[in-house]
């Protein structure tokens, strides 16, 4: 198995906080992975160390065996590392094919921003394809043209989804992708996620609250409290394990 990430060590402090304490992961290929704990635990700060958008104080990252501690966020992203947000980052006015059509051309390093702006940055016939190939993994071809502000939040986190997936990630990061979901919007945003990972087969590490999603979607998890790890195994293993539920099971948002 090839590993598409070890962090070791990582230590990130705020003024008086220490967000995260030595925490040392690693993901295999393919692999589904949750990241759990409870509010305030020090999870969206892990994924901002990983993506280097936050120094980090101590420790070390490695993306499909390049060692990126240190470097920029865009190399990273070309090393092979993808993010969804939390809060939906699109541009309401711009076309499902325009948000990934942007991202596409940061992954090649070719943003024509000049060009962009006096209307000669058309994207290339390669651009195009490649595009509708990951509109139709994600069953959004029929909305390509539609602008982001007629979507539904469930179709919104699918550009999101399909935004990350433009710069070919080897490990997908999701920040809470079930968010503002309902039940059913929720299970149909995961199977959808689960086909195009197991076709793609690019690994996942899931930040999610809701306690379903996480014990369905992965295979693995690790348990961060006070920004340290207190429990890793299989999910369902985690998931029952006494620590883990005094630690913060109280506070899961648990779906009907
Ligand atoms: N930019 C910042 N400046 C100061 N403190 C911060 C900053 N970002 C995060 N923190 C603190 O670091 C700790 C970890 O926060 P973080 O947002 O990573 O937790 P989380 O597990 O993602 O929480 P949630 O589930 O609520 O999103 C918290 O105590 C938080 O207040």
């Amino acid at each position: 198995m090839t590993e598409v990430l070890r962090a070791t060590g990582v230590t990130k402090r705020f003024a008086g906080i220490v967000a995260l304490n030595d925490v040392t992961m690693a993901i295999d290929e393919g692999e589904r992975v949750g990241l759990i704990g409870p509010n305030g635990a020090g999870k969206t700060t892990f994924f901002n160390c990983l993506l280097g958008v936050l120094p980090m104080d101590g420790g070390s990252v490695a993306i499909a065996g390049k060692d990126v501690t240190g470097v920029a966020a865009y190399r990273r992203v070309r090393a092979g590392i993808g993010r969804t947000f939390q809060r939906i980052e699109l541009f309401p006015d711009c076309t499902v094919r325009d948000h990934l059509l942007v991202a596409e051309r940061v992954r090649r390093g070719t943003g024509r921003l000049w060009k962009d702006m006096i209307g000669l940055g058309r994207p290339t016939s390669a651009e195009l394809a490649q595009c509708d190939q990951v509109l139709g993994l994600l069953g959004l071809l029929d909305l390509a043209d539609e602008p982001i502000e007629r979507l539904s939040l469930g179709q919104g986190r699918l550009v999101e989804v399909g935004r990350a997936l433009m710069t070919e990630p080897k490990l997908l990061l999701l920040d809470e992708p079930s968010s503002g979901l309902d039940r059913s919007e929720t299970s149909a945003l995961a199977k959808t996620l689960q086909e195009v990972q197991r076709e793609q087969g690019f690994a996942i590490l899931l930040v999610e609250h809701d306690v379903e999603l996480v014990t369905s979607f992965t295979e693995r998890s690790y348990v961060l409290d006070f920004g340290r790890l207190i429990a890793e195994g299989p999910t369902r293993e985690v998931m029952a394990s006494k620590e883990v539920r005094d630690a913060y099971l109280g506070n899961f948002e648990v779906k009907s």
